[in-house]
């Protein structure tokens, strides 16, 4: 069975990869996901310019359906990554970089370190962090984000992608894939969490996170729906050149096989990678082979992007 994809010259041996932010703030954290089976690449956690403590008190919450969290971009700092991007030698699997600067300048200054350094791998700019308190989601402001790809594609010249945030308006899916088609993306990554949902903890009639008073993003099942409108909405206005890593709502197999046809060229784990830890690579991967075998699929190039309508 083949599971193999490609965006900008990188192969991919295998479609999972971790979600940016999962598992991935620490060398220790990133070298697990880079020696899990499964894994056919991964992502750093969302970098700023200087480290950060994120969000205080309790920030993150399994729930029945998913998640929610509000960690505020903790990070190492972006030369810590870039550090462990200098050292990093595993041709097997690309590395992708995240950042998710707190204003336009922090991004670009970010993005012209990177294109000065010596980083091969592909990046990743997170217009979709929810959780810094008075910061809005570049990716809900359409001349914000056209703006800061104008200015960054002037100098910019490594393969860069995208984060975004769910949409909900398929007049949205037009307006961002508009603006996107515009640029020599490498890519989109599509669904970020569904941004300040909030949930109540029976016990104690209270919210289930400190910051924000409890508005947090949403993930896990809960957000299956949307990630595959998402990530099916875009594939379909997209130019062909920018490729699409599906995120959101991935707990089995059968998840991972429905953001595929729906278009996805990777396949992205937050939640279930949260609550399982690495090992929950393989158990997706062995459960898409056979979701594959019972279709007689040997090939992903078989049933990507092949969603059927019903008329
Ligand atoms: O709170 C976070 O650090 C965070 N949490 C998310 O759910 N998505 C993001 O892009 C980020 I930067």
């Amino acid at each position: 069975t083949n599971l193999t994809a490609s965006i900008a010259g990188f192969h991919f041996q295998d479609l999972l990869l971790n979600a940016a932010g999962v598992h991935c703030e620490t060398t220790e954290e990133l070298e697990a996901l880079r020696k899990a089976t499964g894994t056919g690449a991964l992502i750093t956690k969302s970098a700023t310019p200087k480290p950060r403590p994120g969000n205080s008190g309790l920030r993150y919450q399994d729930l029945p359906l998913g998640s929610i969290n509000s960690m505020g971009l903790p990070n190492q700092g972006l030369s810590y990554y870039l550090d462990y991007a200098n050292h990093y030698h595993d041709q097997q699997k690309p590395l992708f970089l995240s950042i998710a600067g707190l204003t336009q300048a922090d991004n670009l200054a970010m993005l012209a370190d990177i294109q000065a350094s010596e980083f091969t791998g592909l990046v990743e700019l997170n217009l979709s962090c929810p959780n810094v308190p008075g910061k809005p989601q570049t990716g809900y402001d359409f001349e914000a984000t056209r703006q800061i790809l104008t200015k960054a594609f002037t100098f910019f010249t490594k393969p860069l992608g995208v984060k975004l945030p769910p949409y909900f308006d398929l007049a949205h899916f037009d307006q961002i894939a508009a603006i996107l088609n515009a640029f020599p993306l490498a890519y989109v990554n599509s669904i970020n969490s569904v941004g300040n949902g909030l949930m109540i903890d029976s016990k104690t009639d209270t919210v289930m996170i400190a910051p924000k008073g409890g508005f947090g993003g949403l993930g896990g099942a809960m957000v299956k729906a949307t990630a595959l409108a998402n990530v099916h909405g875009l594939r379909q206005r997209l130019n062909p050149t920018i490729k699409v890593i599906g995120t959101g709502g991935v707990q089995s197999g059968r998840d991972v096989y429905d953001l595929i046809l729906a278009g996805a060229d990777l396949v992205a784990v937050g939640t279930s990678l949260h609550q399982e830890g690495p090992a929950v690579f393989q158990r997706l991967r062995s459960e898409l082979i056979a979701e594959m075998d019972r279709k007689n699929y040997t090939e992903v190039d078989q049933f990507r992007n092949r969603l059927q309508t019903l008329n």
